[in-house]
C-alpha cells in the first residue's frame, strides 16, 4: 500500500507538489497523469526517499522508504533509466544491483528473461543499449528483489509499441498477483489500458482520482446501438435521456451505461452494443481538468 498525505513539497519560493494526498492499494495499477511541471516526479522522488516533504507524508506500507530494512526487496523503483554506467553490461549492472540488494545471481538470468534482454543484449554495453533497451533494464532492476510494489516514473518512454504492450501485460500481471503499482506516463492511451485507478494532478495540486471507470463515465456518454435505431432513440427519449448521433450507426446517450441499459431493458428493445462512447476519454478528462490541450497534442504526437 503506498499513502500519499497532505503532501507539500517547496523548492524556495516555487511550491512543486501542494498537498497532495492519495493511496494506491495492493491488486491495482494507479496511473499517475498530468502535464509537465505538474509534480508526478517530485511525489514519486519523495515516496522514494529521494526529496525531503516539506509537510505532510508519503509512506510504503505505513513506512517512509528509508525506514525499510531492505527497501529494495520491497520497492521496485524506476525514476531514470538512464541513470547507469555506460561501460557495464546489462548483466554486470543488475549483478551488483543484486550484491547490493543480497538477492542470488540466479534471480539475474530470470528478471533478464522476463524484461525480454535474456542472451546477447546482457552482454551489450550500456552505452550501446537503445533508450528500450535501457527502460527494459530498469524495470529488470525494479523487479529483482522481487518487490510487492512498484514505483516507475514514465516507464513506458522510449519503447516502441511491442514493448509497450509487453510492458502493459508485466504491470497487469504483477498488479493481479497482489501487487502495488504507481505508474506516471504521458501516454494517456497505454495508462488508459493499463490503469485501475487514475490520479490527476495539475499545477502542484490533485485534479482528479478515482477508478477509471467512474472518472472517464462522466465523459463521454454511452454508446448504443441496436437492429432497430429509431425505436432505440425512441426508447431513450421516453425514459429522459438525451440522445445525440454517434459514429456510424451508433447513438450516444447522455447517461451512464447503468441507467442506460435500464432504460432500453424497460422499453424491451434489443441493443447490440452498449459501453462507455468514445475512445478519446482520458484524453478529454486530462484536458477539461488540466486545462493542457498543448501537452496533449504534444503526448500523442
Ligand atoms: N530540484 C528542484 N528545484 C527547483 N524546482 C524544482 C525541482 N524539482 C522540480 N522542481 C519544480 O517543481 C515543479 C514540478 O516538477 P516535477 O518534475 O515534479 O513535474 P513533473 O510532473 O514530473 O513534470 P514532467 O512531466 O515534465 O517530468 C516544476 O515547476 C519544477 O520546475
Amino acid at each position: 500500500m503506498i499513502t500519499i498525505e497532505h503532501l507539500t513539497k517547496r523548492y524556495g519560493a516555487q511550491v512543486a507538489v501542494s498537498d497532495v494526498s492519495f493511496s494506491c492499494a495492493p491488486g491495482t495499477v494507479t496511473g499517475f497523469l498530468g502535464p509537465n511541471g505538474a509534480g508526478k516526479s517530485t511525489t514519486m522522488r519523495t515516496l522514494v526517499g529521494l526529496a525531503e516533504p516539506t509537510s505532510g507524508t508519503a509512506t510504503i506500507a505505513g513506512r517512509h522508504y528509508r525506514e525499510l530494512p531492505n527497501a529494495g526487496r520491497e520497492v521496485g523503483v524506476l525514476l531514470d533509466a538512464g541513470a547507469q554506467h555506460a561501460g557495464r553490461t546489462g548483466r554486470e549492472a543488475l549483478t551488483l544491483a543484486a550484491m547490493v540488494l543480497g538477492v542470488g545471481r540466479d534471480r539475474v538470468d530470470e528478471v533478464l528473461d522476463r524484461v525480454g534482454l535474456a542472451g546477447r543484449p546482457a552482454g551489450k554495453r550500456l552505452g550501446n543499449y537503445s533508450l528500450g533497451m535501457r527502460q527494459r533494464l530498469g524495470l529488470a532492476t525494479a523487479l529483482l528483489g522481487d518487490p510487492q510494489v512498484l514505483v516507475l516514473d514514465e516507464p513506458a518512454n522510449g519503447l516502441d509499441p511491442e514493448g509497450i504492450f509487453w510492458m502493459r501485460g508485466l504491470l497487469r500481471g504483477f498488479a493481479d498477483r497482489g501487487g502495488t503499482v504507481l505508474l506516471s506516463s504521458h501516454l494517456l492511451h497505454e495508462v488508459e489500458a493499463v490503469a485501475d485507478q487514475l490520479v490527476v494532478i495539475s499545477g502542484g495540486r490533485i485534479a482528479a482520482q478515482g477508478s477509471k471507470s467512474e472518472l472517464l463515465a462522466g465523459t463521454g456518454g454511452t454508446l448504443v446501438r441496436g437492429p432497430d435505431r429509431a425505436l432505440l432513440g425512441r426508447a431513450l427519449e421516453v425514459a429522459g435521456i438525451g440522445v445525440t448521433a454517434g459514429p456510424d450507426d451508433a447513438l450516444v446517450a447522455d447517461a451512464e451505461p447503468l441507467a442506460v441499459g435500464q432504460a432500453v431493458a424497460a422499453a424491451g428493445v434489443v441493443l447490440t452494443e452498449l459501453r462507455p462512447a468514445g475512445g478519446a476519454g482520458l484524453e478529454d478528462l486530462f484536458r477539461s481538468l488540466t486545462g493542457s490541450g498543448q501537452q496533449v497534442q504534444e503526448v500523442l504526437a
